[in-house]
């Protein structure tokens, strides 16, 4: 049997990787999960066939320990883990702010850790996800964690000293494209065009301008410029949109979320 991967605390992140994990033909025998409330449990056995487990038992059985809880519960987390946890196996912590060396001050010498950062998108098989090693994490670590995460989307190796940036470029990204779609169908409503009629235009545009930008290789300000007619309507919003100081905005915004990044692991 191929060995046991545990994924603890899941909710949001963790649910979404145990439905990708299994869609890439993982059976529900070969995961379990740990829950922090029963109903939570009750309901991810049900929806996945998977066993519920608590902690210490994952620590036990698990050749790999998927830790997805908050940052702000990690610590909680590592001491509980820490008595059952043995240098054989492989710790992937998919938190935000947490390092690497935040895990292993709190596990037993040696056990190799695997820091990713992933996005929601692992439900739709289109996340992108960044990983770096640990100090004792290998090569094989490295690849077992990118085997689990190639069949839900993208996987880049990145230092780790930039895990903080792409949580707040990749992780947080999503975000970003709803909100902006979330203000382009207001100025529909406010341009008194009905909200569905608003939302179709808004998302077909955005699914065609992310395809244009993953399947055409052209760069996104050539893109751009295609759209833009001289003297046109394109040009006409852009002078607002620079008015307003957006992109100033966009690289502060991301460059905040990085700096809260950097303080989740001081809880
Ligand atoms: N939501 C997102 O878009 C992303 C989240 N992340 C990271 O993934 C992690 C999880 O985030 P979400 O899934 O959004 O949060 P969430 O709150 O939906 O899930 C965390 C789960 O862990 C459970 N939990 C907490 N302590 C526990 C314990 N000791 N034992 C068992 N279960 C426990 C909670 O009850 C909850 O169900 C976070 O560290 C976050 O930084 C990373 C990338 C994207
Ligand atoms: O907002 C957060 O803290 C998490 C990490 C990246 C996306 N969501």
């Amino acid at each position: 049997m191929a060995e046991l991967i545990a994924i603890l605390g899941a909710g949001k992140m963790g649910e979404a990787l145990l439905s990708g994990v299994l869609r890439a033909g993982r059976r529900p025998g070969e995961l379990v999960v740990t829950a922090r409330r029963a109903e939570r449990g009750a309901l991810l056995r049900e929806r996945y066939g998977v066993e519920v487990v608590t902690n210490a038992e994952a620590a036990k059985t698990a050749g790999t320990l998927i830790l997805a809880v908050k940052p702000q519960d990690m610590g909680a987390l590592l001491d509980e883990l820490r008595p059952h946890v043995s240098p054989g196996r492989l710790v992937i912590s998919m938190a935000a702010g947490i390092t690497t060396g935040f895990i292993e001050e709190r596990l037993p010498d040696d056990v190799p850790v695997v820091r990713v950062m992933s996005n929601t998108p692992v439900l739709v098989d289109e996340a992108m996800s960044v990983v770096s090693a640990g100090s004792h994490a290998s090569e094989e670590h490295l690849g077992l964690t990118e085997e689990l995460l190639s069949p839900v989307g993208k996987v880049l190796r990145i230092p780790e000293s930039l895990q903080d940036g792409a949580t707040a470029l990749s992780g947080s990204g999503p975000a970003y494209f709803y909100y902006l779609v979330e203000a382009m169908v207001d100025a529909g409503i406010l341009l008194g065009m009905p909200r569905a009629a608003a939302l179709e235009m808004v998302i077909q545009s955005a699914v065609g301008a992310a395809v244009m930008l993953r399947d055409s290789g052209e760069h996104p300000v050539l893109l751009r410029e295609a759209v833009t007619s001289p003297g046109g309507t394109t040009i006409a919003a852009i002078r607002e949109l620079e008015r307003h100081g957006v992109r100033a905005a966009v690289l502060e915004a991301i460059e905040a979320a990085r700096n809260r990044g950097r303080e989740l692991a001081e809880g």
